[in-house]
C-alpha cells in the first residue's frame, strides 16, 4: 500500500486525512507532519493509528509527501525534504500559489512534483481537486495523485497555467457559498424567523439548489428563471442582486483571489 505523509494537518491537511480515512484508506498508511505537539495529539486522538512524524520521517518513510503548509511557511519545508528526496519520491503540492518551478528549484534533480488545488468539501466526500503536472512529473504520478484525490471528490486535470484562477473559483468557492448562506440566514433574522428555522429553510435550500445544478443538464441561469414568476416575489428580489451590483461584486472578488494567488507564487521568485 502506499504511504501517504500530509506535511502540514491544519484545515485542508486534515480534511484529506479524514476523507482518506473515510475514502477506506488504512490509518496506518496515513502519516502527519504538525509543528505543535497539542494538535498532533489532538489528530492522534481523533483519528485513532494515525501516525504523527517530522518532516525528515516523513521523506524516509512515505511514497506520496502531501504538502499542506501555508504557502508563507514552505521554505523551511523545502529546505529539510531538498537533501532527502530523490526521483523515486512523489511530490504533492495544496498550497495556493507556489508553482511546480519552485519545488524543482529548491529540491533534488528530477524530483516530481505535482500541484493540486483541493477544497474543504474534501471532508464530506465532495472536493473538487484540479490537478497539474511539474516538469519530471509523468502520467503515471498524475494517475497516482488522481486515485488518491478521487476517494474525496472529483477530479480534474488543467495545465498549470491555470491554477491561479482554478484556485480562486473552486479553492475558495465554498467560502463564497457559506457567506451568501450566512448572509440569508441573517436575512431570515431580519424579517422575524428564529435562526434555527432560518438556517435549516436556508441550508436546505443550498443542498436541494446544488442537487439541482449537479444532476440536471440546465444552465444556471434557466434554472433561476424557473423560480421567478412573472410579477412574483423572486423578481423583486433579482432586482435588489442587480441594484446592489452583486454580479460585479463577484467577478471582482475572484478576480482578487486569482490575483493574491499570483502573489503567493511571485513571493517566491527570488529564492
Ligand atoms: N483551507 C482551504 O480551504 C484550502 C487550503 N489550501 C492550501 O493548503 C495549505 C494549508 O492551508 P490551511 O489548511 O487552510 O492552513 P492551516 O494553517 O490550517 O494549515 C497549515 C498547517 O500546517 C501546520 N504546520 C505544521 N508544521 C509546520 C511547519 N513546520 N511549518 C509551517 N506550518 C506547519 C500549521 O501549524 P500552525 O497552525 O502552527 O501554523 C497548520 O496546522 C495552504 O498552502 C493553502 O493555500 C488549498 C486549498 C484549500
Ligand atoms: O484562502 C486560501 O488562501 C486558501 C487557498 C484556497 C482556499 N483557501
Amino acid at each position: 500500500m502506499t504511504v501517504i505523509a500530509v506535511l502540514g494537518a491544519g484545515k485542508i491537511g486534515e480534511a484529506l486525512l479524514s476523507g482518506l480515512l473515510h475514502g477506506g484508506h488504512a490509518p496506518g498508511d496515513l502519516l502527519f507532519m504538525e509543528r505543535y505537539p497539542a494538535r498532533a495529539e489532538e489528530l492522534t486522538q481523533r483519528y485513532p493509528g494515525l501516525r504523527s512524524v517530522t518532516v525528515a520521517d516523513a521523506a524516509k518513510q512515505a511514497d506520496v509527501l502531501v504538502v499542506a503548509v501555508k504557502p508563507q511557511d514552505i521554505d523551511p519545508v523545502l529546505d529539510v525534504l531538498a537533501p532527502l528526496l530523490g526521483p523515486s519520491s512523489l511530490v504533492v503540492s495544496l498550497c495556493a500559489g507556489l508553482p511546480t518551478s519552485l519545488y524543482e528549484r529548491r529540491l533534488a534533480e528530477g524530483v516530481p512534483v505535482v500541484r493540486v488545488m483541493p477544497n474543504t468539501p474534501m471532508l464530506v466526500g465532495e472536493a473538487m481537486s484540479a490537478i497539474s503536472a511539474g516538469r519530471h512529473a509523468t502520467a503515471e504520478h498524475l494517475a497516482v495523485v488522481k486515485e488518491l484525490l478521487a476517494h474525496v471528490g472529483q477530479v480534474v486535470e488543467v495545465p498549470e497555467g491555470q491554477q491561479d484562477a482554478v484556485t480562486a473559483l473552486s479553492g475558495s468557492g465554498p467560502a463564497y457559498f457559506f457567506f451568501l448562506v450566512e448572509a440569508m440566514i441573517d436575512a431570515g433574522i431580519l424579517l422575524g424567523l428564529p435562526r434555527a428555522l432560518a438556517g435549516q429553510l436556508i441550508i436546505q435550500s443550498a443542498v436541494g439548489a446544488a442537487k439541482m445544478l449537479a444532476e440536471s443538464d440546465e444552465h444556471p441561469a434557466l434554472l433561476r428563471e424557473a423560480v421567478t414568476s412573472p410579477a412574483g416575489t423572486t423578481i423583486n428580489a433579482i432586482r435588489e442582486l442587480e441594484k446592489h451590483g452583486v454580479r460585479a461584486a463577484l467577478l471582482d472578488a475572484i478576480e482578487a483571489a486569482r490575483d493574491r494567488s499570483q502573489e503567493l507564487g511571485r513571493a517566491h521568485d527570488e529564492h
